[in-house]
């Protein structure tokens, strides 16, 4: 009985990697969905440790769930090169803004987040099972994009409240995945919230996944993400005035950042 199920598991295993070879398409689906049960399982433990060591909803959990998230990357034969991350060292709460270019930067996330940083994310991520409680347990900060009323009140009571928890916190100013090799123009809302708690801004920047990752080809092999910290670009004395202008800086920067570390040639000068 037991040598039966053990060579129905072992043909189901070679079924499902001759089909993985034969189609990149079900290789994208198995790997993603694979991606997906992982979060969902891991969600639900890391959420048990963290309600039996915090208690509820707090920062300190992001702590465990970066300890989990951290091991992800050997299933999937990711590598991180990272640079810079004494930027992060600086005194006192800050936004840290970063490219956003799949659900698979979660590992990428996790690989350099800093004590005491919580992200800012879509109210949809809620409803996502295990994913959502443990995501509203490390603290994140949900915001309504369909509202940018109800967004702008949440991020000015954020701006608030940093200083007072000594808060870093984590923006996609994108405000949406973006997986073309290049930046989407960014939303103003984490450069209003820096200049509202003038504390400085923090550009972190992930080389193109496009070599391993690209939904549209079913592309998802193996490979390596470069990561930069770059320095902090102070805000103090700015005013809402010159948002428009630390906004553009940021994206220039981050734009030539990126193409770089993906060893592509600059275009930062033709758009932006
Ligand atoms: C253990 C296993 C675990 C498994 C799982 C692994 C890990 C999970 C754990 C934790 C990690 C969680 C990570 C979550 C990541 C979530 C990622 C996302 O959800 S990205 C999408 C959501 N984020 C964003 O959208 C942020 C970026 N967007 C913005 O900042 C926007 O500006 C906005 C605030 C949302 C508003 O957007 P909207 O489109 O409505 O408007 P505009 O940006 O065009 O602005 C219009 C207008 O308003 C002015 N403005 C904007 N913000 C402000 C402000 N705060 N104060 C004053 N004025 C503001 C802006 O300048 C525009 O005016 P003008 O054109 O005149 O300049
Ligand atoms: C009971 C409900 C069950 C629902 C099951 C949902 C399954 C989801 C399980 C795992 C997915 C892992 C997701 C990890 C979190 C990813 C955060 C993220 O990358 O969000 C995307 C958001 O930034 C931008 O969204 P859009 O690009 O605008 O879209």
């Amino acid at each position: 009985m037991e040598l039966g199920w053990l060579l129905c598991g072992t043909a189901v295993l070679l079924l499902l990697h001759v089909l993985m070879e034969l189609s990149p398409a079900v290789n994208f689906a198995l790997r993603i969905g694979f991606y997906c049960v992982l979060c969902l399982v891991s969600s639900a433990l890391a959420a048990a440790a963290c309600l039996l060591v915090n208690g509820g909803r707090t920062v300190k959990n992001m702590r465990i769930i970066k300890a989990v998230v951290k091991t992800f990357k050997y299933f999937f034969g990711l590598r991180f090169e990272v640079k810079g991350l004494e930027n992060f060292e600086v005194e006192g709460p800050a936004i840290i803004v970063s490219n956003h270019q799949s659900i698979l930067d979660m590992m990428g996330l996790m690989e350099v987040l800093p004590d005491n940083c919580v992200q800012v994310g879509k109210k949809e991520l809620m409803y996502t099972g295990t994913v959502g409680l443990i995501i509203y347990l490390g603290g994140v900060i949900f915001i309504n994009r369909k509202s940018t009323s109800s967004a702008k009140m949440v991020m000015a009571e954020v701006a608030k409240t940093m200083a007072a928890e000594n808060l870093k916190v984590w923006v996609y100013p994108e405000g949406t995945r973006n997986c073309t090799g290049d930046l989407l123009p960014f939303k103003k809302g984490a450069f209003h919230l820096a200049v509202q708690a003038q504390v400085p801004v923090i550009p972190v920047v992930y080389s193109s996944f496009t070599t391993f990752y690209n939904p549209k080809t079913n592309l998802f092999t193996s490979g390596k993400i470069k990561v930069e910290i770059l320095p902090p670009i102070e805000t103090k004395g700015l005013t809402s005035d010159d948002v428009t202008d630390l906004t553009d800086r940021c994206f220039h920067t981050m734009r030539e950042t990126l193409f770089r570390l993906s060893g592509r040639p600059s275009e930062a000068k033709d758009s932006s």
